[in-house]
C-alpha cells in the first residue's frame, strides 16, 4: 500500500513539474506536424506527425521521394499554409496560432524563400538591384538604407556586378543568387529553399549551394533546403529524409582528424519520435522480410530486432 502511495506521489510530483517544451531552444521546431489536404471528398495525408528540430545557424537538407511531403513542410514553415494538427514554431513563433498581421510580419522579416523556378523568384522587368529593393520597400525601409542594403546583399551573394541587369540577361546560377539576395534582403532568421538547384546543371548547382552556405556563414541565417540533388544533400552537415510524411532518418556529416589527416565521416541515424516510434529503412525490412510485427530484445546497450518466426500465428 505504502509503495503504491509513494509511486502515485512521485507521478503527481512529476506531472506538476513544469515540463520543458519539445525543442525549446531549437530555431525551427515541428512537433507531430500533420497536414491533410481535402479536395472533392478525397483526403491526402501529406504530413503524418512529422518531428523536426533545427538549431540556430544550421544548414539542413531535406530529402525524400516525390510526394513525401517536402513542399508541404516548407509551405507551413514559410507561413503560406497552416498545419491541420501538431505544431510548428520558427524563432519561438507558433505558426498555427498567428493572427493575419503576425503572419504578414513573419513572412516579411523572419523567413526568406527561394523557389525552384528562377522565373518565380524575380520580376523579369526589374533589374537585379530593383528586385532586391522590392521586399525592402514593402518593409518600409527608407531609400538611403535601402540602397545600402541592396548593394550589401548583392555583394554577399557575389553578384554585385549584375546589379543593373534584368533576369533575362543573367545566367541560371546568377538568377538564383539574385533570388537568394532578394530572399535575404530583410535579413530573415531562416532561409527556406525549395529545390533551388532543380533547374540547374551540376556546376551551377554547386555555385548556388555555395551561395546558400555563404549566407549562412556571413549573415548567420539558418538554412533549410529541400532537394532531390544528391550532390547538394551530400555537402551539408545534416540531411533529414522524409518518408510518407514523417521524418525517417538523418545523416550527420562531420570532419574528423586522424593521423594528422582530415576526412569527412557520415553517420546515419534513424529518427526516434517522442512516442517511441522508429522507422526502419526499407532496405533493412526488405532484406530480412520484416512485416507486421517483429521481436524485440533489450541488451545492455542495444536493442535487437528479429523477424517474427511465428509469422502470421497470433495465438
Ligand atoms: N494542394 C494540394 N491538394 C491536394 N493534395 C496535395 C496538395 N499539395 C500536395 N498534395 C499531396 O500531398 C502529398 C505531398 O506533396 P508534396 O508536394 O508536399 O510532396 P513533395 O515531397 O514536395 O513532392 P515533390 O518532390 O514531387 O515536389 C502528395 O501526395 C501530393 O499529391
Amino acid at each position: 500500500m505504502s509503495t503504491a502511495v509513494t509511486a502515485l506521489e512521485e507521478m503527481e510530483r512529476r506531472a506538476a513539474r513544469p515540463g520543458e517544451a519539445y525543442g525549446a531552444d531549437a530555431h525551427v521546431v515541428c512537433d507531430g506536424l500533420v497536414r491533410i489536404y481535402r479536395t472533392e471528398g478525397v483526403e491526402v495525408l501529406a504530413l503524418q506527425g512529422l518531428d523536426l528540430l533545427v538549431r540556430r545557424g544550421e544548414v539542413v537538407a531535406v530529402v525524400g521521394a516525390s510526394g513525401s511531403g517536402k513542399s508541404t513542410l516548407l509551405g507551413i514553415l514559410s507561413g503560406l499554409d497552416r498545419p491541420t494538427a501538431g505544431s510548428a514554431r520558427v524563432g519561438g513563433q507558433d505558426l498555427g496560432t498567428m493572427t493575419r498581421a503576425q503572419r504578414l510580419r513573419f513572412r516579411r522579416h523572419v523567413v526568406g524563400f527561394v523557389w525552384q523556378q528562377t522565373s518565380r523568384n524575380l520580376l523579369p522587368y526589374l533589374t537585379a538591384a530593383e528586385n532586391v529593393a522590392v521586399p525592402l520597400a514593402a518593409a518600409g525601409v527608407r531609400r538611403r538604407a535601402r540602397e545600402r542594403r541592396v548593394a550589401e546583399s548583392l555583394e554577399v551573394l557575389g553578384v554585385g556586378d549584375c546589379r543593373d541587369r534584368r533576369p533575362g540577361e543573367l545566367s541560371g546560377g546568377q538568377q538564383q543568387r539574385v533570388a537568394i539576395a532578394v530572399a535575404c534582403a530583410n535579413r530573415p532568421e531562416v532561409l527556406l529553399a525549395d529545390e533551388p538547384t532543380g533547374e540547374l546543371d551540376e556546376a551551377t548547382s554547386a555555385e548556388v549551394l555555395g551561395a546558400l552556405r555563404g549566407v549562412n556563414r556571413e549573415l548567420g541565417t539558418t538554412v533549410l533546403v529541400v532537394t532531390h540533388d544528391e550532390a547538394v544533400a551530400g555537402q551539408v552537415e545534416r540531411t533529414v529524409a522524409i518518408r510518407d510524411g514523417r521524418t525517417a532518418s538523418e545523416v550527420v556529416r562531420r570532419v574528423e582528424r586522424r593521423d594528422g589527416q582530415e576526412r569527412l565521416v557520415a553517420t546515419e541515424y534513424a529518427v526516434l519520435d517522442r512516442a517511441g516510434r522508429l522507422q526502419l529503412p526499407r532496405e533493412f525490412t526488405e532484406a530480412l522480410g520484416l512485416r507486421e510485427r517483429v521481436r524485440l530484445e533489450l541488451g545492455p546497450d542495444h536493442i535487437v530486432v528479429r523477424p517474427d518466426e511465428r509469422g502470421g500465428d497470433r495465438g
